[in-house]
């Protein structure tokens, strides 16, 4: 006997669509395996809102989203609501965000999360705006103020596509580190700059490297957020709090892109057996501290995360008593990151 979970789901671009197409792609595989079955009663993009309480047609979405139309070609469209009324006022039992990562202000992403977390439901995030810019407040808002306590009586909020997709960047650091100190962690997080530097190795001009990572829908909707290198310090700023519980901003960090990386540079790392990589990497310091940088950095032929495969993701942390972890993920486009909102999903159903 499997039960209902009713979620609303906003942002239908790479990540949304994404999702939609992994759940109907094997309609069984949550009641078979886990018990119950999730229904999507809303969804958003930025043409507005469609809205069914007795679930939306993912089929039609899907296909809407193919053709490149918005939800307001649907017949459960919904003119009367916008994205943060759906959130303030419709039943549901949970919210899936996927809205661009906004850096100015974390809208609407913010807001949908305030929103969610204040009414009790929890919140399942790709998107790192409203990590990075009020991380504490949602902190305050839901069971990370509990410490994650499965005991806890406030909603859950996760987010363990946002640094990685499906590298299990913030879940094994928080839970299989548990004990542990810390002392450095390198994470290669930001496909886009992996795929660029590795076709630029290969002889690929600048534009066509980033054309052939905006193929594989992994690039953000504004390309320079991951070519500055503002995404992977995005995903940096996410860790420090989450998992180094080092209250962090953009501003604690040193960022540095990879638009000065010369094809010389490169040819001479690989020719060396290495390579180089978009690092962000976090090292603690005497007085206890972590200094945060991001940087294009040459990765030696014996450095654990030079044997990436071509447009690989990894890491590699360094804590006293665990010794050296090392973990990558070679993921197909968005479904990584699907994927692991669908984990942080059933963890939560789960609880
Ligand atoms: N792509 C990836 O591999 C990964 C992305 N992320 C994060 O996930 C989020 C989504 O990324 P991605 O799917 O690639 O981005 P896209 O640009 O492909 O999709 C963004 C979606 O948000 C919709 N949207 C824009 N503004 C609004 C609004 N005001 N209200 C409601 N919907 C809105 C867009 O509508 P419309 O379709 O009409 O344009 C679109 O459907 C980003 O925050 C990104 O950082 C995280 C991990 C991996
Ligand atoms: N633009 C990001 C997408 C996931 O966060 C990346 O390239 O890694």
């Amino acid at each position: 006997m499997s039960y209902l979970i009713d979620a609303i789901l906003t942002g239908l671009g790479n990540i949304g669509r994404t999702f939609l197409e992994m759940l109907v792609a094997d309609p069984d595989r949550l009641p078979r395996r886990y018990g119950f079955h999730l229904r999507i009663v809303g969804v958003a993009d930025s043409s507005g809102v469609a809205f069914d309480p007795g679930g939306l047609d993912l089929p039609a979405i899907i296909d809407v989203k193919r053709r490149k139309l918005g939800v307001a070609a649907l017949p459960s469209f919904r003119p009367d609501l916008d994205v943060i009324t759906l959130a303030e006022t419709a039943a549901y039992d949970l919210l899936l965000e996927a809205t661009p990562t906004n850096l100015r202000d974390g809208q609407p992403g913010l807001d949908l999360v305030r929103t969610a977390l204040r009414r009790g439901k929890p919140a399942v995030l790709a998107s790192k705006g409203p990590l990075v810019l009020a991380f504490a407040e949602l902190a305050a808002l839901s069971d990370w103020a509990d410490d994650l306590s499965p005991r806890s009586s406030r909603p859950a909020l996760r987010f363990s596509g946002a640094v990685g997709g499906a590298l299990p960047t913030i879940n094994f650091g928080r839970r299989d580190l548990a004990g542990a100190q810390i002392e450095r962690a390198e994470l290669v997080v930001n496909g886009t700059t992996q795929v660029i530097l590795e076709q630029m190795a290969a002889g690929a001009d600048f534009a066509a490297a980033l054309a052939e990572a905006q193929r594989q829908g992994i690039v953000e909707p504004d390309p320079s957020l991951d070519v500055d290198g503002w995404d992977a310090a995005n995903k940096l700023v996410i860790f420090a709090n989450a998992v180094l519980n080092q209250p962090a901003t953009l501003a604690d960090v040193t960022v540095r892109g990879i638009r000065d990386v010369t094809a010389a540079e490169l040819a001479t790392a690989w020719q060396a057996g290495g390579r180089i990589s978009l690092v962000a990497r976090a090292e603690r310091q005497p007085d206890g501290r972590y200094a945060l940088s991001v940087a294009p950095t040459v990765l030696g032929p014996e450095h654990p995360l030079a044997r990436l495969a071509h447009g690989e993701m990894g890491f590699v942390i360094y804590s006293d008593s665990a010794g050296r972890s090392t973990i990558s993920s070679l993921e197909d486009g968005p479904l990584g990151t699907c994927q692991a909102m669908l984990r942080d999903l059933i963890e939560i159903v789960r609880r």
